[in-house]
This record gives structure tokens, C-alpha cells and sequence, in this order.
């Protein structure tokens, strides 16, 4: 049996490079950036009228000039007017790109305007405000998006501002995950009093959606030969076999057995933890990973949470998430040897700190507890009483706003 961060150091050591691949920016959320996108001009690229109003001089407001006459209007995406003399003023809309005769902007609930006449109503008018200055924000050829970080909504923008249209993103891995047990039923079937339907699988796929990977499903019988079988096909079709259940104490948990006879190299089985102590890792090869977890629904889903994601986060190149901790908010006491993962609800205080109540349920086949429980709290082994106001790692399930 390994400890928590042995597991974790085994798993971080198996990280993979599944390589790179281009892809129209539209079709990009949520994949990994995998080259830096630069700005092909400055940002803005003109001096961007940020009011609607009018455009002036403001030597001529310095001079005490309150009334303009309008010689023209400029549109935003119109190409820019000239404006001669001191008192004269263009009507000019944002996104407009400043004339190089006018510098300054006032806007329309500043005047009034008459027969061609803007009267400026304010004393309060500054050289150049309303203005959004070329290259303010960025300059041309500077990085506007970092390689290695998530394409998002405001990723997707920029890629379009800056005409990046191609993007070149980390390959996402193939993946099956697969349930094993004759006791599940898919959801379609309705389940015998002494069955149930299978959920694990749909919340192991659901959770690499986020990833934007489509991963295969597969079930397997209690029979090893089938086990076999199918497993051996796996192993050759897939860089990431996910599966649950099967590899405990029972006289039906193969799995460890079959992993071993088709040559997967085992890094560990079992971990000094609870929910999630039969956990099995292994090798196939360079080229396939293969998580065996725990078919408890708890355990499944904390060992994906703890384990099997980081190692995708990392594996698709992302920088390592800052680690979170979270006050106990009251004492609890766990007795067992090995590293606690309590469920527990958080929330901020009013100073700012980040409090765990623990939510525990009844253990780790009580996934409807799940739904209420925000994360798990990481309790080390060598204590048995954990008292209120102590800090521990927190691993969130859910978004902490
Ligand atoms: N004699 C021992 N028995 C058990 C031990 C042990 O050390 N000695 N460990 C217990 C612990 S801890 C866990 S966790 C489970 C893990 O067992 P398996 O990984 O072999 O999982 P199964 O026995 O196949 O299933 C356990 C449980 O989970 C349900 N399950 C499985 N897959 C799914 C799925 N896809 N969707 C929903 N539910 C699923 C299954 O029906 C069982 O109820 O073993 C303990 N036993
Ligand atoms: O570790 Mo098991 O996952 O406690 O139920």
C-alpha cells in the first residue's frame, strides 16, 4: 500500500505528451493552447473614440471656446475627417478612429446642439479624455494569450481580434472508460430488485467533457475470459483506459489479475486513503495509462478528482493549480490509519477565509450525498482527531463562487 502523495508522485511520473494539432478557432473552447497568440497590430490599432459626442481641439476649450461649429460626422469605421480650424468640431461616435486634427472628446450629455452649434454645458472637459489610446493595451507583436492555458470565451475573441483563425491546441487522449459488474444495467434498462444502474461511467465521461474528450464507454460481465478479452483490446486501442469497480477482495474483481496477465505494469495498488483504499494504477507500454478505480461511486468519483484529472491537467501541459486550503470548521474524528477524504461544504467567512463543515454521509456508496458535499477535505493519517480551526488542503468539486 502506498500513501496519498507516494500515489500521487507514482501517477505524476507517468505524465504524457499526446502532441499538438490545429484546429479552427471556433471549434477550440475549452482545448489547450499550445503556441502563444500575438497581436498582428497594436490594441487598440487607432485611437479609439470611447463617447459618442464630438470630437474638438482642446486648445480651443483652453482658450475658453464653449461653442463649435459641426463640419462633419464621422461613423465608427469611417475613415477619419479633417477638422481646420479652432473652433470647428466634428460629431464623431465610438469606435471611431480619432482625426489627427482633434484630441480631445466630449460627450453628447455634456451639450447641447442647435442649428449646427455644439454648446459645451460642462467646465470639466480634460485634454484627450473619452479617448482609448493606440497601443494601450498592447503593443504590436506582443503576446496577447500565453501557450498552455485553457481557451475560453474571452480566448476565443482575442484569437478573432488579432485574425489568429487557426489555432494550434494539445491533442486531447483516446479514452474509454469502462464499468465492470453483473449487477449494473445501462440507464435505458429498468433494473431487478437486486440491481443497479450504472452511473459511475456516465459521471467519469462527464467529468472528461470538460476536457472537450469524447471518451468511449464500455461494460464488462463478471466473467474473465470476457474481461480478457475486451481489456486486451483496450489496451491497444486507447492512451487512457478509465475503469471502475472489480478490483477489490471479491471473487468477481478480476480486474487486477487480467491487468497483470496482459503485461500492464502495476505502479501501485491500494492507497492509504478513505474513500478509495483499492485503487490500482498501471503501465501498458509508453503508451497507455491505466487507472483502476474503486467501484464505490464515492470512491470512484474522489479518486478521478484526487488523481486521474491532474494528471489529464498536466498531461495536456497546464500549469499545476495553486494548491487550496480550507479551516476546519468544527472537530471530527477519524480513527483508521490511513488519509481521510471528508466531504464538506465551504464557505467564506466575513474575514475572508475560506471554512470546510464537514458533510459526511454514509460513506462511499452515498453518492446522492454528492450532490450536496462542495469538496473534500484531505485529512493526513497520522492523527486521529482533527479540531476545529486547523487547516487542510481542499480539493473542490464544484466552483468556489
Ligand atoms: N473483503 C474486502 N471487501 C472490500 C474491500 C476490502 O478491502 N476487502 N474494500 C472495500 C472498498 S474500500 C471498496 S471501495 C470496494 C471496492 O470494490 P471494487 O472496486 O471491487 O468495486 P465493486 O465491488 O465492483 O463495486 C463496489 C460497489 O460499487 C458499485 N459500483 C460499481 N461500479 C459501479 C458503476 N459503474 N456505477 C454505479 N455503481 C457501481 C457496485 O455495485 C458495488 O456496490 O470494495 C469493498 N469491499
Ligand atoms: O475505499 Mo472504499 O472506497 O472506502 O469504499
Amino acid at each position: 500500500m502506498v500513501t496519498v502523495q507516494e500515489a500521487e508522485a507514482i501517477i505524476r511520473a507517468q505524465t504524457r505528451d499526446f502532441g499538438i494539432e490545429e484546429l479552427p478557432f471556433e471549434q477550440a473552447l475549452r482545448r489547450v493552447l499550445a503556441e502563444d497568440l500575438k497581436t498582428d497590430r497594436d490594441l487598440p490599432p487607432f485611437n479609439r473614440v470611447a463617447m459618442d459626442g464630438i470630437a474638438v481641439k482642446y486648445e480651443a476649450i483652453a482658450q475658453g471656446t464653449q461653442r463649435f461649429k459641426i463640419v462633419g460626422t464621422q461613423a465608427a469605421g469611417g475613415a477619419p475627417l479633417e477638422v481646420q480650424q479652432l473652433q470647428d468640431c466634428i460629431e464623431i461616435m465610438t469606435g471611431a478612429a480619432l482625426p489627427p486634427s482633434v484630441d480631445t472628446v466630449i460627450r453628447y450629455e455634456d451639450l447641447e446642439i442647435q442649428n449646427g452649434i455644439a454648446t459645451v454645458l460642462t467646465e470639466n472637459v480634460h485634454a484627450g479624455q473619452n479617448l482609448h489610446r493606440q497601443g494601450q493595451d498592447k503593443k504590436q507583436g506582443e503576446v496577447v494569450v500565453a501557450a498552455a492555458q485553457v481557451v475560453t470565451p474571452a480566448v476565443v475573441s482575442m484569437a478573432a481580434a488579432v485574425g489568429e483563425t487557426q489555432l494550434r491546441v494539445k491533442k486531447l487522449p483516446k479514452v474509454v472508460v469502462i464499468s465492470t459488474g453483473d449487477e449494473l444495467v445501462d440507464v435505458e434498462q429498468t433494473p431487478l430488485p437486486y440491481q443497479i444502474r450504472r452511473s459511475n461511467s456516465y459521471m467519469v465521461k462527464a467529468a472528461l467533457q470538460q476536457f472537450q474528450i469524447k471518451a468511449d464507454m464500455l461494460h464488462l460481465p463478471d466473467d474473465i475470459a470476457a474481461t480478457r478479452e475486451e481489456l486486451r483490446q483496450c489496451l491497444q486501442q486507447y492512451e487512457v483506459v478509465i475503469l471502475s469497480g472489480g478490483i477489490s477482495a471479491g471473487k468477481f474483481d478480476f480486474v487486477p489479475q487480467v491487468l497483470e496477465e496482459l503485461v500492464v505494469q502495476k505502479r501501485f495498488h491500494k492507497v492509504q486513503q478513505k474513500p478509495g483504499k483499492p485503487f490500482w494504477f498501471g503501465t501498458y507500454g509508453q503508451q497507455t495509462v491505466v487507472f483502476a478505480l474503486p467501484g464505490n461511486p464515492v470512491s470512484t468519483f474522489l479518486c478521478l478528482h484526487r488523481y486521474c484529472l491532474p494528471w489529464l491537467h498536466a498531461s495536456l501541459g497546464l500549469p499545476e493549480k495553486p494548491k487550496l486550503f480550507a479551516s476546519l470548521a468544527q472537530d471530527i474524528s477519524f480513527k483508521p490509519q490511513l488519509c481521510y477524504f471528508v466531504q464538506v461544504q465551504l464557505h467564506f467567512n466575513e474575514q475572508g477565509q475560506l471554512l470546510a463543515t464537514p458533510f459526511e454521509g454514509n460513506g462511499s456508496g452515498d453518492f446522492a450525498n454528492l450532490i450536496e458535499a462542495d469538496a473534500f477535505l484531505e485529512l493526513p493519517p497520522e492523527q486521529s482527531e482533527y479540531n476545529k480551526g486547523e487547516v487542510y488542503r481542499v480539493w473542490p468539486m464544484k466552483s468556489l463562487l
